[in-house]
């Protein structure tokens, strides 16, 4: 059955603190979640940070994994969806498969409770950046890339889902615009160091190429964890407008996605439909 698609989408971004310990985590996800809704009338889509019930770290990921959909965290999330009556990007948890391969994966949830999509990380965060006070990390020394895009579709607009490090693929951002998604969501956890640099250039420049709105969300910020994660979830219109920005600590953020700007925003500059195609193109693999 088609839906209408909505006209505005009240959403809530949960920058949640993520300690060593997963259902201390999940509890507090489900509490941020529990206090959006309960704060703000209306909101039907939550969205989490990466590993959000997992602290950012090679050597935790094995320990903190679970298989999806069966696993302790993904039960308590289709539960709370159900009892809310919400749609949640579930962040991203450390996903366990038969073969014991281990994934950075965002679970996407309806108001049934019922998983609606599930986007492995593709582009895996190895980098070893010296400038700026250096980030070096090397994801693919612990987990598989996922191999394919991910869209879902949430009262009745598309979503294209992407992890962090994906943000930086304009190829993967124009495939979901293309394939008429009117955002990109990216559960994140940038280090302070490249969060400084390149969060808010990088949603802008996805937003304004791809016609859309990008968000990401990133967990709190804790100085004192090996990895310090940025903070500053944020959304980002086609504009390249700042929508919303969180601080650095825990603190839920709303905003609405008034899908109207994407019109205007085609009528007045479309660039998606002006690209010439006869010289170049974005190839994919269907999916
Ligand atoms: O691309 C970056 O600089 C940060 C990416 C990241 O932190 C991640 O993929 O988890």
């Amino acid at each position: 059955m088609s839906v209408t698609p909505v006209k505005v989408l009240k959403a809530a971004f949960c920058q949640v603190a993520v300690v060593d310990d997963l259902r201390v985590n999940v509890e507090n996800a489900i509490s941020a979640i529990r206090n959006a809704v309960k704060t703000k009338s209306g909101v039907k889509l939550v969205v989490l940070p990466e590993t959000f019930n997992c602290p950012y770290g090679t050597e935790h990921f094995r320990k903190f994994s679970e298989p999806v959909p069966s696993g302790y965290t993904c039960q308590k999330l289709s539960k709370v969806c159900k009892e809310l009556d919400i749609f949640l990007i579930a962040g991203s948890i450390i996903e366990i498969d038969e073969q014991g391969k281990l994934y950075n994966t965002v679970t996407i949830w309806n108001p049934k409770g019922e998983l609606i999509g599930k986007h492995r990380k593709i582009h895996l965060f190895d980098i070893s950046v010296t400038r700026n006070g250096g980030c070096i990390f090397k994801e693919s020394s612990v987990l598989t890339p996922g191999d394919k895009p991910t869209i879902v579709t949430i009262e009745g607009r598309k979503f294209g889902i992407g992890i962090c490090h994906d943000i930086r693929f304009d190829e993967l951002a124009k495939l979901y615009a293309l394939e008429g998604c009117q955002a990109i969501i990216y559960p994140s956890g940038f280090d302070v160091c490249q969060g400084e640099m390149y969060w808010k250039l990088l949603q802008q420049a996805r937003a304004i190429d791809n016609s859309c709105f990008v968000g990401m969300i990133c967990a709190a910020r804790d100085s004192s964890a090996s990895y310090v994660d940025y903070g500053h979830s944020m959304l980002v219109n086609p504009w390249g407008d700042v929508l919303v920005e969180a601080g650095e600590g825990e603190e839920t953020v709303f905003v609405d996605f008034d899908f109207s700007i994407i019109d205007d925003y085609k009528r007045e500059l479309p660039i998606l439909s002006q690209r010439r195609t006869d010289l170049y193109g974005v190839n994919y693999k269907k999916f």
